[in-house]
């Protein structure tokens, strides 16, 4: 009996001790069981308490009173499925008549502690039935990348949704995108997390890093073309506007010929064409976008308009040549000068980390989901790398990439370097190698010594 309790205190100091201290640990050992139990057991009264019940129907009180039986109980939503998931659980629940989605919208917050969860969920999947996703800890605390995650052609992972889901950047259905957020507030790891996927593709990158290079420079293996300052930058995306028209021409041809075979396809964008013919599709990848279109005088607005034309050119016509733009920055608006808010409404794919009011969070969402905005200011500052991510429908979700490195992003770089192509319209920007790969590194610098 004492070997029971002892071993019991034992599992219960464990489960306590993982919570606290590993809560995804504590999830996939105890907690999706405790959860699932709880919810089972609970279900029918906790549908009640939080108002999600209907009275039962006419006929089935009539009966019971033909009957002399006690009236019926009130009916609940039934429970189409039940699924733990490695952050918490998914229920699949069909709606009683005269309810609808809304009204689960609405009781969120009163399932959550009703079942004592983190955080729930609710989405519509089709007409009459409703999913809630339940997360039973804050994944977004740690964030930690399920270790299989479903990669597909220009379609990668970069963050986890507070609802445990894998947050996808996927270029064929969001060509363009912006990236906003104050000083501080995580867009670099982001684009980390960012470009060491990418990195594992068959893509080519291009980058222009207006702060000096520090953030893309040290990737030097895995980009084809870089860009430090601005003058280099207009240049770079000239070269871009040349490559796609290259591409088009590519298009057209292959078109022409197409068009002579009966039933053949004919090519739109680069992915309708044949493999062996698929040009290379292009991520362009701009940090610090604002320093492009600062102006100091007549040469430098000469030089800021080339780079918003090339960027307006390439977000209206990049994405069928399989040229995509990654813009990032602290500020987006109207005041970076003309061509920015056309810029900006190519740019559909939006996220906004921490942003210091509410005219940079509307930078971001003012035209496309307004309460995104809101969240988007709400963002606590002890939470860096927390974003807010929409789409151009409208829906939005709570975002963190995992904590990487710089060191950590080179290593991957340099370890698929042998995917670098050399792009001959790109040629001319194609980085130095780091000096360590070229030559002995240079003797260790000492202090001065003082006389
Ligand atoms: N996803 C994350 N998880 C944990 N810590 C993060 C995350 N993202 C950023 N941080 C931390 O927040 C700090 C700022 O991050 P980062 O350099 O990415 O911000 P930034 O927005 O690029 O800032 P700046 O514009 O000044 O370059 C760093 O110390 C970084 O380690």
């Amino acid at each position: 009996m004492s070997g029971l309790v002892v071993t019991l205190l034992v599992v219960f100091a464990v489960a306590g001790l993982l919570r606290w201290w590993r809560p995804t640990w504590y999830w996939l050992t105890f907690g999706a069981t405790f959860a699932a139990l709880r919810v089972l057991v609970r279900y029918s009264s906790v549908m009640d308490a939080c108002r999600l019940t209907v009275p039962p129907s006419r006929w089935r009180m009539a009966l019971a009173r033909f009957a002399n039986r006690p009236i019926s109980q009130p009916r609940v939503p039934r429970l189409l499925r039940l699924r733990p998931t490695r952050t918490g659980l998914v229920l699949r629940l069909k709606l009683c008549p005269g309810q609808d989605a809304f009204d689960v919208a609405a009781a969120t917050d009163r399932l959550r502690h009703s079942f004592v969860m983190y955080r729930v969920m609710s989405q519509e999947v089709r007409s009459g039935v409703v999913e809630l996703r339940m997360t039973g800890y804050d994944v977004l605390k740690r964030v930690q990348m399920p270790s299989k995650v479903d990669r597909a052609s220009m379609r990668v992972p970069v963050a986890l949704r507070e609802d445990g889901s894998v947050h996808y950047r996927d270029y064929r259905a969001v060509p363009h995108a912006l990236t906003i957020g104050a000083t501080e507030s995580g867009k670099s790891v982001y684009l980390r997390n960012l470009v060491a996927e990418l990195a594992k593709l068959d893509v080519a990158l291009a980058g222009i890093d207006c702060k000096q290079g520090v953030e893309l420079f040290p990737l030097a293996r895995r980009f084809s073309a870089l860009a430090d300052n601005s003058d280099t930058a207009a240049d770079l995306l000239d070269a871009l506007v040349s490559r796609m028209g290259g591409v088009y021409q590519l298009i057209r041809a292959e078109q022409r010929i197409a068009a002579d075979v009966p039933d053949a396809e004919i090519a739109a964008d680069i992915w309708d064409l044949p493999d062996d013919l698929r040009p290379t599709p292009v991520v362009v990848v701009v940090d610090e976008v604002a320093e492009l279109a600062l102006v100091a005088s007549k040469d430098e607005e000469k030089r800021r308009d080339r780079c918003v034309t090339a960027l307006v050119r390439l977000s209206q016509l990049g994405r069928a040549a399989g040229i995509y733009l990654e813009i990032c920055g602290q500020r987006f608006g109207s005041e970076l000068g003309k061509g920015i808010t056309m810029l900006r409404a190519q740019l559909t794919g939006r996220t906004a980390h921490r942003v210091n009011d509410e005219s940079s969070a509307n930078m971001a969402f003012g035209d496309i989901a307004p309460d995104a905005a809101l969240a988007a200011i709400h963002i606590p500052p002890d939470r860096p790398g927390v974003a807010i991510a929409g789409d151009s429908t409208g829906g939005w979700s709570r975002i963190r990439a995992p904590h990487i490195s710089l060191r950590q992003v080179v290593n991957v770089c340099n370890r698929y370097a042998h995917l670098t192509p050399d792009l001959p319209e790109l040629a001319p920007f194609r980085p130095a190698l780091p000096h360590s790969a070229k030559a002995p590194a240079p003797a260790v610098e000492t202090a001065p010594t003082t006389v």
